[in-house]
């Protein structure tokens, strides 16, 4: 049997190459030559199992994406009073590139706009440091969130600085308000290597992935964030990651983000997953149009929204795999025990042990001891069910609770009822 996710994730794909709406970005002359037809999606559980679709391994330019991760270095360098000092977290309703700061305090509004992402970016390490210094910073922080060495594309980055002269005057002004210390051109320069970083939708749904945890990189296992750090993170995102279409994106997608003029756009629903999406075509706020579309897809179908009440968010289960019959005998019955609430993290692991479970026939599935399944749980663990059957294996249910609602496989049959 083969996890149905990767199907859905194609599906979700191949739904939105119709649209061609939009353009993409012309003011970086390397960017404008994109392909714009490349379309790819990676989601990454909290446990770390990545599902992806489409161009999921084509590299591209993070751009805006890197200003949440290098806010968070910022923080972790500085301290948050030093960092909240020079930057707020109000949501400016403002495009990315707006030169308005803060009345009176003079600060950036908040980090996820240009301004506030250039400042963020020059208090990177410590007041002294060099360029090579913050960029080397970002570009070690980037790697370990992705879980693999990193680079900057140099192209692009020279193709930016050679026409960059509208951060050059935010920064000229943030400089002549003492938010910004330095050379302002060597400090415009730095920023724009970090958004140079190459990346591919995978990286970017496991360095998501890593803030969803509160912190720990689900697949290394490595602690990169305090989680108050990873919380703050994600609630300055929810708020101005999108920039003058924030309030939009919260209650349509609701599911925090943060998008680059690359195409690029990463996503994070707190607990269960990170999400990337790439797409070159970009809409009038400089979000990636499919990009858009395939969260909205994901939201609706998936019940991803932070303000769902339509499930728990703890995802306490265990997937237990008993395999009657012993290593010499025939094959026998594998039996699937599910505890806990089973939505997107325990029905994906139950998906992936049922693809594994070649070499047995019987299959059982045991929601005895579940407290209750999500829409998306059901579903998945329906589908699976569905999957296994067509490979001729016979399937049963055992849930004397009726926990799992009318456990119809999608063509009007159902289980064997134990
Ligand atoms: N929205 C974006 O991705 C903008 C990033 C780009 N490097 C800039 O500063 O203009």
């Amino acid at each position: 049997m083969k996890t149905p996710v990767p199907d859905y994730l194609d599906e979700v794909l191949d739904g939105l190459r119709g649209d061609t709406s939009g353009a993409t970005a012309d003011y970086i002359p390397e960017l404008a030559e994109a392909d714009p037809e490349r379309l790819g999606m990676a989601i990454t559980t909290t446990l770390g199992r990545t599902y992806a679709a489409g161009d999921a391994d084509t590299e591209f330019t993070i751009q805006s994406i890197s200003k949440p991760f290098a806010y968070a270095a910022a923080i972790i360098d500085r301290g948050l009073d030093r960092v909240l000092g020079a930057v707020g977290v109000e949501p400016s309703g403002e495009a990315f590139d707006e030169l308005s700061l803060e009345g009176g305090t003079h600060r950036p509004k908040n980090p996820m706009i240009n301004a506030g992402a250039i400042t963020a970016h020059s208090l990177l390490v410590g007041a002294q440091a060099s360029q090579e210094e913050r960029v080397e910073r970002a570009l070690a922080f980037f790697s370990r969130l992705a879980g693999r060495q990193l680079r900057v594309d140099e192209r692009v980055c020279a193709s930016e600085l050679g026409s960059a002269h509208r951060n050059l005057a935010i920064a000229y002004m943030l400089r002549n308000y003492g938010i910004l210390d330095g050379d302002v051109p060597s400090v415009v320069e730095g920023y724009t290597r970090q958004c140079s970083i190459l990346v591919t939708v995978r990286d970017l749904s496991v360095m998501a992935a890593t803030l969803a945890t509160g912190g720990v990189q689900p697949v290394t296992g490595e602690r990169l964030l305090d989680p108050a750090v990873a919380r703050h993170v994600m609630a300055v995102m929810a708020g101005a990651g999108m920039y003058d279409a924030a309030g939009d994106w919260l209650t349509r997608v609701g599911i925090p983000a943060k998008s680059g003029v690359a195409g690029g756009i990463v996503g994070v629903l707190p607990d269960r997953v990170g999400i990337g999406t790439f797409s070159p075509r970009l809409d009038s706020h400089g979000n990636s149009r499919r990009g858009r579309l395939a969260f909205e897809r994901l939201s609706r179908d998936m019940g991803m929204h932070l303000f769902a009440s339509d499930g728990g968010r703890l995802d306490a289960v265990d997937v237990e795999v008993e395999v009657d019959g012993g290593v010499d005998k025939a094959p026998g019955t594998v039996t699937f025990a599910l505890r806990g609430t089973v939505q997107l993290t325990a029905a994906s692991e139950l998906l992936d042990l049922m693809a594994d479970s070649e070499g047995t026939h019987d299959v059982v599935l045991d929601a005895t001891r579940v407290h209750s399944f999500t829409d998306l749980g059901r579903r998945m663990t329906l589908e699976g069910l569905r999957r296994l059957r067509l490979d001729g294996r016979a399937v049963a249910l055992r849930d004397p609770a009726g926990v799992l609602p009318d456990p119809d496989l999608g063509d009007g049959t159902y289980p064997d009822l134990l």
